[in-house]
């Protein structure tokens, strides 16, 4: 019999009594792994050796997770720091326990949302409270990494794996090891005597010239050689969904707008009828900047959305008899929604014609004080956008819903009633989420009132909407956190393997 040198050579490495792994052959052999991986694969459909597979779990500390078993979970030290301060008794603020925590930098992000899932206390408008019932020293989590920095088995559940995991305090990586034992045949084909023929893995010009190519056997492709992953550079889920977003809307008729993060509060709330007194513009939620109060916002709009807000748009209209001041209202800060844009391009200064009908769209981000939760990130995207014709209806808002969300495979949107200070009638989007099966809120919508359209000068229907790009990859990617898409606790696995499925 003959057989390829290094078909030849593994043969020989193994036997028929013990099992030997790949790499004890590789070392017997002085060949690669991967080498031997093939020629035993080879060897195996020949019938002349038999191969075994066998799973193993590894898990491994990373530094970060080191640094826990020594200093504690950012999470823990958090809820201490609170104790210290005596936030079981009475709300205290976060800048003081996150101080007396000594957290820094995107421990501070760690702590929060961890705290937050683990249930150790609240955390309401700035302010921290710690649950007194709950006992630091009993966390499953550290005491899984405790027992991993001795060598010892975890003995924990497979979700506190799969948590730490994902929090990238562990590597978790599954090996494959192979091992081989002759068969009968193996054992006949050695005792009777094996050849080794020369395997030619090149065809070289040599070996074309002299006519050899013809004697020699060449070593076949072997596809299911482990190979290591190449990883290279990829678009960012989110960025492939936004891009896949304006592919839509542009395919609908829909044009881009753009427009400055920072604005006044004029574009932002003044313009859209929100009373300068209203919850959201209060300095809880938005993030006010220490800059120049905005200029160049003409004095006609001025002077009209002054007056509606007084005494509102139109002979029957009705305003909220409550001062306005206009110092407020050149005030910057980030935008807490896109729909300043949409202001702008209305209100002509953007350069917009203004004749109907107009679509117009953009897919920017936004900023907001919330708490950070699975479905709250404090900067996102919003799909904005606005269609300006004569007589729309509640309808229209809907069908365009139900075309944009069918390019994403979504045919399940659900609308719910609403209220919004600049939009009569107003709904809500809702989509289900694919693996939990929840209902999450994906947009806000409505049809423009006559106090946001009148002083803008637009004297036609204008129907509007914010969608939530995040929500909108929760449902195609199956993500079930929006921290794993974005932000300093984003999910490196997830990121790379993620499908956006359209
Ligand atoms: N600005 C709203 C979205 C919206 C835009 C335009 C009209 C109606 C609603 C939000 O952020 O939730």
């Amino acid at each position: 019999m003959r057989l390829p040198q290094r078909q030849l050579a593994v043969l020989e490495a193994a036997s028929a009594t013990d099992e030997r792994t790949i790499d004890e052959m590789a070392t017997a052999t002085g060949l690669k792994p991967e080498t031997v991986v093939g020629a035993a694969f080879d060897l195996r459909d020949e019938g002349l050796l038999s191969l075994a597979e066998r799973t193993v779990d590894t898990l491994d500390l990373t530094d970060e997770g080191r640094r826990y078993v020594d200093g504690g979970l950012p999470e823990t030290r958090l809820y201490r720091a609170g104790l210290a301060l005596d936030a079981d008794e009475s709300a205290v603020s976060m800048g003081e326990v996150i101080g007396e925590a000594g957290l820094e930098g995107p421990e501070v992000d760690i702590a929060l949302s961890n705290f937050a899932r683990k249930g150790l206390g609240s955390i309401d408008s700035g302010e921290l409270r710690v649950d007194p019932d709950v006992d630091p020293d009993a966390d499953p989590e550290a005491a899984a990494l405790a027992a991993l920095v001795e060598g010892d088995d975890p003995a924990a559940d497979e979700a506190v794996l799969d948590q730490l995991d994902s929090r990238g305090l562990v590597d978790r990586a599954e090996s494959v090891t192979r091992s081989a034992t002759l068969t009968e045949d193996g054992v006949d084909a050695l005792m009777t005597g094996v050849e080794a023929t020369e395997t030619v893995s090149e065809l070289t010009p040599e070996l074309l010239a002299s006519g050899e190519w013809r004697d020699v056997e060449f070593s076949e492709y072997n596809v299911e050689a482990d190979a290591p992953t190449a990883r290279g550079g990829r678009k960012h889920v989110l960025r492939r969904t936004a891009d896949r977003v304006k592919d839509v809307l542009v395919g609908m008729g829909f044009q881009e707008m753009e427009g400055p993060h920072a604005d006044s509060d004029f574009w932002i709330n003044d313009c859209l009828f929100m009373p300068q007194d209203h919850p959201a513009r209060t300095h809880w939620d938005r993030f006010a900047l220490d800059v120049d109060p905005m200029d160049r916002i003409p004095d006609e709009l001025i002077a009209r959305v002054e007056a509606t807000h007084r005494d509102g748009w139109g002979v029957d209209g009705d305003g909220y008899h409550s001062p306005w001041s206009e110092e407020f209202a050149r005030e910057v800060a980030l935008r807490g929604h896109t729909t300043s844009l949409s202001m702008r391009y209305l209100s002509g200064i953007a350069g917009a014609e203004l004749e109907p009908p107009q679509r117009y769209f953009s897919v920017e981000k936004v900023y907001r004080n919330d708490t950070l939760d699975p479905t709250h990130l404090l900067e996102f995207f919003q799909i904005e956008g606005w269609v300006m014709a004569e007589d729309l209806s509640v309808r229209d808002l809907m069908g365009t819903f139900e075309e944009f969300y069918r390019q994403f495979g979504i045919t399940d949107i659900r609308f719910k009633p609403h209220y919004n200070p600049y939009t009569e009638p107003s709904f809500e989007l809702f989509g289900e989420h694919p693996e939990t099966g929840e209902e999450i809120e994906i947009g806000n919508s409505g049809v423009f009132r006559e106090e946001v359209t009148g002083p803008l000068g637009v004297d036609c229907d204008v129907m509007a909407w914010g969608l939530a790009l995040e929500r909108l990859a929760m449902l195609t990617t199956g993500a079930e956190d929006i921290r794993d898409l974005h932000g300093t606790l984003a999910d490196i696995d997830f990121l790379r393997n993620a499908e956006v499925s359209y």
